[in-house]
């Protein structure tokens, strides 16, 4: 029996698209599409690519339209609390904030009663606003929100702030983070159980791209009798790899580390006498 393809919905064009894009492609998946065609499929795994606007996709996946969908958490907070995220992507971080013009003197949460919030996040908002006990006016916008206090509209505003740049240039500050969010893969609460197997082939293949994204393969030489302090200094996936040097008293030692982790230990190992590092990126993870 052919297996039954999965139907994932990604963003048609804005910040998610190319993003979810790459993760597949990173997972050896090859699609097949026109940029025009609004459903695609994969010509080396069985899965369909449908091409959604974002805030359509919950309804979606909960009419079990698509099995499986890439969105920002934030949207899934706002419209899909309902929904089983399974795994976390580390792209499109951003935050949901609060902000408000430059010169409001804001000092507490309590600064907000009885004034006017322009937003298109107003689940979101009216939670934040509920657990704040505090009352203020809704205005629901779908886009441009960082221009409501300039023209008039609303007193602050909720919206997504990634580098405050567009907060900056509307004369806002943010005055307080409510959530933070990233890209997440989404299941539809109607997928059968044959449906979750292939999920989970998808799933194993994005883990390895996303734990391979966060990891560096270094190689480095070092004389022999400093080898156990640079060993008590690299955690690697087991214990890492020591070669003999064609000179005399050398060898090379191989590890995996985290590539957050790099610089902060790169002096230390120069120190101890490491010579010759190599940082190298790794294609894919199985561990
Ligand atoms: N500046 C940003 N930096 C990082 N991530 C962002 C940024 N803006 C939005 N995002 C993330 O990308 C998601 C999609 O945002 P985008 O503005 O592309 O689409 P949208 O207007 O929310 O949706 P639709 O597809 O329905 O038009 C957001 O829900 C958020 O998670
Ligand atoms: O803090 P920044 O880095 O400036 O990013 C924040 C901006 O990015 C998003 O808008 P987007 O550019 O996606 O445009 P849109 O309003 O058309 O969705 C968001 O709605 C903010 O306006
Ligand atoms: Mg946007």
């Amino acid at each position: 029996m052919e297996e039954k393809k999965i139907r994932i919905a990604i963003q048609k064009s804005g910040r998610l698209n190319e993003d979810s894009l790459r993760i597949l492609k990173d997972c050896g998946i090859s699609i097949d599409n026109g940029r025009d065609q609004l459903k695609a499929s994969a010509r080396n795994f069985p899965l369909e690519v449908m091409y959604l606007r974002n805030g359509d996709i919950p309804q979606y996946l909960r009419d079990g339209v698509v099995d499986l969908a890439i969105v920002g958490e934030n949207l899934l907070i706002e419209k899909g609390r309902d929904l089983e995220v399974i795994e976390k992507l580390g792209f499109s971080k951003c935050k949901v904030s609060l902000a408000v013009p430059k010169n409001f003197k804001f000092k507490s949460v309590k600064d907000l009663e009885g004034k006017k919030i322009a937003t298109s996040y107003p689940n979101t908002v009216n939670e934040f606003l509920q657990r704040e006990k505090i009352n203020a006016e809704l205005h629901i916008i779908n886009g441009s929100v960082e221009i409501a206090p300039n023209i008039g509209l609303a007193d602050a505003i909720v919206d997504i702030v990634s580098s405050g740049s567009t907060l900056f240039k509307n004369n806002l500050k943010e005055a307080i983070t409510i959530l933070r969010s990233e890209a997440v893969l989404v299941a539809s609460p109607t997928i059968s159980p044959e449906m979750r197997t292939s999920i989970e082939k998808l799933r194993f293949r994005i883990q390895s791209v996303l734990k391979a994204r966060d990891s560096k393969y270094v190689l480095l030489n070092a004389p022999n009798d400093k080898i156990d302090k640079i060993i008590e200094l690299l955690p690697g996936m087991r214990s890492p790899t020591v070669l003999p040097l064609a000179e005399e008293g050398w060898s090379s030692i191989h590890t995996v580390i985290n590539k957050d982790r790099f610089w902060e230990i790169i002096d230390e190992l120069k120190a101890i006498g490491a010579e010759g590092i190599l940082v190298c990126p790794i294609e894919k993870m199985v561990v």
